[in-house]
């Protein structure tokens, strides 16, 4: 992680403190701080205002999820398993899967599990978000009103 903020920022100082910051904030999610840890506090001065480019999105998205992917319930599970398994099954395997259940099961985590494990396969999908209505997809990120992804499909 330290050599990617040092290529960002040819400076060995400010990637530490960029370093530390990202595992802070990491540990954070997972109800830890760096002092648990004994690792120095980073230098607020040398921290830029806050990032919005990818490398700060990605952390973001991966301490949002990769524990949720961990924390997956026994129904979940297997729904993910086994639409993980079809994805990659190069076979003429069905890959259509409907999930429906009562509120608050858990659907929408699950949805993310999913998106976020497709995209940091190696190589990554390519995963394309949906929705009936502009407000559904207003809720996911980068995802599309159906009939707007079918029109760019066109
Ligand atoms: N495996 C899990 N362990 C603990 N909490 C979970 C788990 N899965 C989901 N949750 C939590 O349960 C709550 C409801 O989950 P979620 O929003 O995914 O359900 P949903 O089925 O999409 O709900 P709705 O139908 O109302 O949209 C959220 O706070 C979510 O973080």
């Amino acid at each position: 992680m330290m050599e990617v903020f040092n290529r960002r920022w040819q400076d060995v100082d400010r990637a530490r403190a960029s370093t530390l910051k990202a595992i802070g904030d990491l540990l954070r999610v997972h109800g830890k701080t760096l002092h648990d840890y004994n690792l120095p506090i980073p230098d607020d001065r040398l921290l830029e205002p806050e990032l919005d480019n990818q490398l700060f999105h990605a952390i973001d998205v991966a301490a949002q999820w990769a524990p949720q992917v961990d924390a997956l319930n026994a129904q979940q599970r297997t729904v993910f398993d086994r639409i993980m398994v079809a994805v990659d099954d190069d076979q003429d395997v069905a890959k259509t899967f409907y999930v429906d259940g009562p509120e608050g099961t858990g659907k929408t985590t699950l949805y993310g599990c999913l998106k976020w494990a497709l995209q940091n396969q190696r190589p990554p999908r390519e995963v394309l978000c949906v929705a009936f209505t502009g407000i559904a997809a207003s809720l996911w990120d980068s995802a599309l009103d159906v009939w707007i992804a079918v029109w760019y499909a066109d």
